[in-house]
């Protein structure tokens, strides 16, 4: 018999700029969409790391969700880097939570119908960000990640009544990210220097800096804006709820989007899309 319960979890995504890690408290079942970690951190974990450092980061972050309710039993990872990335932190992360019992899951199933023409190819954080949106949501919408890149992509619910798939994703857009928008700047004219993103730049910029800064995070803004709308007419999600994750979303939030319509905030979109899929492949 299944308990009430699901086990407390930790999950992992690896970006092309940090480490994401949540861990979750046990949940009652149905209740993914609405839950809260019990503890966060982002990691920065680049190529040549000192895997020590990571042993004890993550000691110390299991030590600490453990304190908040959260005494992890089950853990999943979901990457978008190549093995050079992603093999030595699931070697790291296997080893720390062997010592305390627990099984790393790489890459659960996100429970998706894939509906893009080479399926194999989409990032597991664009199919987890979908399978998050969908259980905090329960229907439809596009899922805007601002991260290294900014990813706008569409997803539909599956047949509540069929067990399989959960949901649908159709694709969307690739489009650069604040810090690549930035960095493609400073490198492509002599006259030009590197901005920190910020967000509540005026757009008027005055000085070269400030009209740097202002092509970069109110051009990203325009960007999430007809992409969301592009992507949301095409998929039959027209006037669907947008929701905005990702490391950088604080730049499309802050001023207030311009944009008419629904729109939601997450800040654990992919984590809450591996839990998902992490609890189902458990069975728990
Ligand atoms: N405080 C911040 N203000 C603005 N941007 C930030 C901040 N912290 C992180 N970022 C941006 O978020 C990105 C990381 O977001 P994240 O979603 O973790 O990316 P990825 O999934 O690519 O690893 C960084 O590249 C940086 O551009
Ligand atoms: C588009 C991405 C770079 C986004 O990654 P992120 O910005 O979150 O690090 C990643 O999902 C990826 O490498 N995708 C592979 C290409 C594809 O999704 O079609
Ligand atoms: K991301």
């Amino acid at each position: 018999m299944k308990a009430n319960r699901h086990p407390a979890a930790l999950t992992a995504d690896l970006g092309n700029s940090a480490l994401k890690l949540a861990a979750w408290r046990p949940l009652e079942r149905g209740a993914i969409g609405a839950a809260h970690p019990a503890a966060r951190a982002t990691l920065e974990h680049g190529k040549g790391d000192d895997p020590g450092r990571l042993v004890e980061g993550l000691a110390a972050f299991l030590d600490q969700a453990a304190a908040s309710g959260a005494a992890v039993q089950v853990a999943a990872l979901s990457s978008v880097a190549g093995p050079e990335r992603t093999a030595p932190l699931v070697e790291t992360l296997s080893a720390v939570l062997k010592t305390r019992g627990v099984e790393l899951y790489c890459g659960p199933d996100h429970g998706l119908a894939n509906l893009c023409d080479e399926p194999h190819t989409v990032g597991a954080d664009r199919l987890f960000a979908a399978r998050g949106a969908l259980e905090l949501l329960g229907r439809g919408c596009v899922v805007i990640d601002v991260g290294s890149a900014m990813t706008v992509d569409a997803v539909v619910a599956g047949d509540p009544d069929a067990t399989e798939p959960r949901g649908r994703f159709l694709g969307g857009a690739i489009a650069p990210g604040p810090w690549l928008l930035a960095q493609a700047l400073a490198t492509g004219g002599a006259q030009l220097k590197l901005i920190e993103p910020r967000a509540g730049v005026p757009a008027l910029g005055q000085v070269t800096g400030a009209a740097l800064e202002s092509g970069v995070v109110h051009g990203l803004r325009g960007a999430a804006f007809e992409l969301a709308r592009r992507v949301g007419a095409e998929a039959g999600l027209a006037d669907s709820v947008r929701v905005v994750t990702g490391g950088a979303r604080g730049l499309l939030l802050d001023p207030e989007p311009f944009w008419t319509g629904d729109l939601r905030e997450d800040p654990d979109l992919v984590l809450r899309g591996v839990l998902a899929a992490l609890l189902e492949r458990v069975g728990a």
